[in-house]
């Protein structure tokens, strides 16, 4: 990352044409044209296993874009089919607690936005705030509450993006979201997949037992460190969204308990229940209508 960029409060901004012209770049190389996203969250980018036809981009060769840093986040963009579809992929997406801006958090979104892209799958890895959710459950994102302290939206609005002040009570497509509670129902995944409030708090330290506490206390069923930023800039560019977490731990709601929350356990949840996430996903694919 470039630092002169960095002085201002980390308030780094990319404009309206920097992402034009990485859109522009991408599609270059690729012979696909989808119009659906899919960015897959900690230990979820076994998803691109399914995908066929695939056309494969690293972060690393896209100049400008953000390079994931965390282990479980491949950091590659795949171009494919999924059950006759086409669509991107991020295998891997970048997060706030990394360095970088909510800004540059959010570009791969708006990059897809320009690439023609008008749903957005949003997939993480999240912890259990609910006291009825087990480990490996699912949980079908309806709404979310904004704990992180950042808002790539803040600064100057660019309309061509979007509005000033867009609404956000229907930020979760309730279309989508029955569709796939239809689904997990039909594949017989009733008992694991839920429907509940995300939580993102910046990170990159996992929660204390009070701030646990207050979550439940607010409402919230599953707690992570991505997403929102993400669905606001969709939201703001009039995406339609859809979101899915995949409950890799139990936070700790105890003050002395002796375990502790910790990303190998995220991986190895992901590693062991992946496998349903990405077949509700893929189904979910199938049924839409784009
Ligand atoms: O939200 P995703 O990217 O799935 O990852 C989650 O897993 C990591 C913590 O284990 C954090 O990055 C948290 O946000
Ligand atoms: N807290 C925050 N982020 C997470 C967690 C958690 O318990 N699990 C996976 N990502």
């Amino acid at each position: 990352m470039s630092d002169d960029k960095h002085t201002v409060q980390n308030m780094e901004s990319v404009t309206f044409e920097e992402i034009q012209q990485i859109a522009d770049h991408i599609l270059a190389k690729v012979k696909c044209r989808p119009k659906l996203g899919i960015i897959c969250g900690s230990g979820l980018g076994k998803l691109a296993d399914m995908v066929e036809d695939k056309e494969v981009i690293p972060y690393n060769e896209i100049p400008g874009f953000p390079v994931s840093t965390v282990p479980g986040h491949a950091g590659k963009l795949i171009f494919g089919t999924l059950k006759d579809k086409s669509v991107v992929l991020m295998q891997g997406r970048v997060h706030c607690y990394e360095g970088y801006s909510p800004q540059k958090t959010v570009l791969p979104v708006r990059t897809m936005k320009l690439m023609g892209i008008k749903i957005l799958f949003v997939t993480n890895a999240a912890g259990g705030i609910n006291r009825n959710y087990s480990v490996g459950d699912m949980m079908v994102i309806k709404d979310h509450l904004n704990l992180s302290g950042v808002n790539p939206l803040v600064g100057v609005n660019d309309e061509r993006f979007g509005p000033r002040f867009p609404p956000m009570s229907r930020a979760y497509d309730s279309e989508l979201r029955k569709l796939a509670l239809g689904i997990a129902k039909e594949m017989g995944f009733a008992d694991f997949v839920h429907e509940g409030v995300y939580s993102m708090m910046i990170g990159p330290n996992f929660e204390t037992v009070t701030e646990c506490r207050l979550l439940s206390m607010a409402g919230v069923d599953a707690t992570g460190m991505s997403t929102i930023p993400e669905v606001l800039v969709a939201k703001h560019c009039d995406m339609k969204v859809f979101g899915m977490s995949l409950i890799t731990n139990k936070v700790i709601m105890e003050y002395d308990q002796e375990t502790t929350a910790n990303h190998e356990e995220v991986l190895e949840t992901g590693e062991k229940r992946s496998k349903y996430t990405q077949q509700l996903i893929a189904e979910l694919v199938k049924k839409l209508v784009i």
